[in-house]
């Protein structure tokens, strides 16, 4: 039988921390104590978990004395900072930022794609960008069977996923315009240095900032991530991301070439159709197809408008839609830790 687990969430009340607390809540975990991390500025606010009330306190290192598992989502330098001092005090850290990601030593994890990697973990897994998880976790089944021979990746990005912050920035300016106020962009996009622009009734094509080869590192992470999950250096990948006016939902337009020319529609929609976690919404005489506004709260990652490519024969288009706070983040962090128990790598 597995021991009561004492688990922490440090970013517990950010709009991830908040799914983590939810999601913990809805699975079974065995956990017998539940820490909740913040900065000084929210410690002393109270969360019910299990009917019980929580306080919440400033992350320190001394918080992971007794930890086993530490789910963190504050923002990178949070991480770098605590991560190692919850590992050198036992705690496995299961971490959401960006931070150690592509640092060799550390396992970059979705588990429908690469649970075994876990195994091989040095204190510290990473959860890659929510983007990256919902695109890999659709293509692994099409990469096992057909073998992948290239990736193109639009996505319409929410708000979500820059943070409470962000949501609530949308929300304003939407009511400022319909009441014909003025108002001053101050978050969006997210790695603006110079500028913020205007979410509502908009489209920004930045998230994060601009690196040197005109890529931003949003679009870099998905590219580089991706090789990794998927243990394919050479893999082509290219991306181009998007911040959409959506609370909750990322949603993407993926063009891929397989290896294997015989696939056909049919076929395709046949595998995800009994892939894990993959929910196949596809049916285009009924208008049926996935949107975020129908996946937000739910755990799946939804696939719809399979199309082979007109002119290569090896090339489909399809439409990827995910909870971002959730598949995206919390519950692949959850799922992280259900793992590593099922696979005996909790001490
Ligand atoms: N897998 C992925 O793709 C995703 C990863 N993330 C990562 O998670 C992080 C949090 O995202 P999100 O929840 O959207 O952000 P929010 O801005 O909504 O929340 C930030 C959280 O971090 C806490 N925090 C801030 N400063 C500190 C500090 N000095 N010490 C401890 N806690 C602190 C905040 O606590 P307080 O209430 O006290 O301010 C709050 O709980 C992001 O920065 C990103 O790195 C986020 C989304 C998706
Ligand atoms: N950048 C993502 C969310 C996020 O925080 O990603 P990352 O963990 O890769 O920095 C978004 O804005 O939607």
């Amino acid at each position: 039988m597995t021991r009561e687990l004492h688990v922490a969430v440090v970013g517990a009340t950010g709009a991830v921390g908040q799914q983590m607390i939810k999601t913990l809540q809805e699975r079974n975990l065995p956990i017998g104590k539940l820490t909740l991390l913040s900065s000084a500025r929210s410690a002393g606010k109270k969360v019910t978990y299990n009917g019980e009330e929580i306080i919440i306190q400033e992350a320190k290192p001394e918080s992971f004395e007794g930890v086993d598992i530490a789910l963190f989502s504050a923002g990178g330098s949070i991480s770098k900072a605590l991560a190692p001092e919850a590992v050198k005090r036992g705690a496995i850290v299961v971490d959401n930022t960006s931070a150690f990601r592509m640092d060799e030593n550390v396992p970059l994890v979705v588990p429908e794609v690469n649970e075994e990697a876990l195994k091989a973990h040095n204190g510290i897994i990473a959860n890659p960008n929510c983007s990256t998880i919902q695109m890999v976790a659709a293509l692994q089944p099409l990469r096992e069977k057909y073998g992948l021979s290239k990736v193109i990746v639009s996505t319409y990005q929410a708000v979500s996923g820059a943070g409470a912050a962000a949501i609530n920035e949308l929300k304003e300016q939407a009511q400022a315009i319909l009441d014909e106020k003025e108002f001053t962009p101050e978050i969006l996009p997210v790695g603006g240095d110079k500028k913020h622009y205007q979410i509502a009734f908009n489209a920004i094509p930045q998230i994060d900032k601009f690196q040197d080869n005109g890529f931003t590192f949003e679009e870099m992470k998905m590219i580089n991530e991706t090789k990794k999950i998927m243990s394919m250096p050479e893999l082509p990948v290219a991306a181009t991301c998007v911040r959409l006016p959506v609370v909750t939902g990322h949603s993407e337009s993926v063009y891929i070439e397989i290896e294997n020319n015989d696939a056909t529609v049919a076929d395709v929609k046949k595998l995800l159709a009994d892939a894990p976690g993959i929910v196949l919404q596809d049916d285009p005489e009924n208008q049926v197809y996935p949107m975020p506004a129908d996946c937000v709260g739910k755990r799946e990652v939804f696939v719809g408008r399979i199309r082979k490519d007109l002119d290569h024969e090896n090339g489909f288009h399809m439409w990827i839609v995910s909870d971002n706070l959730l598949k995206g983040a919390a519950w692949n962090s959850v799922q992280i830790a259900e793992s590593l128990i099922k696979l005996g790598l909790v001490k």
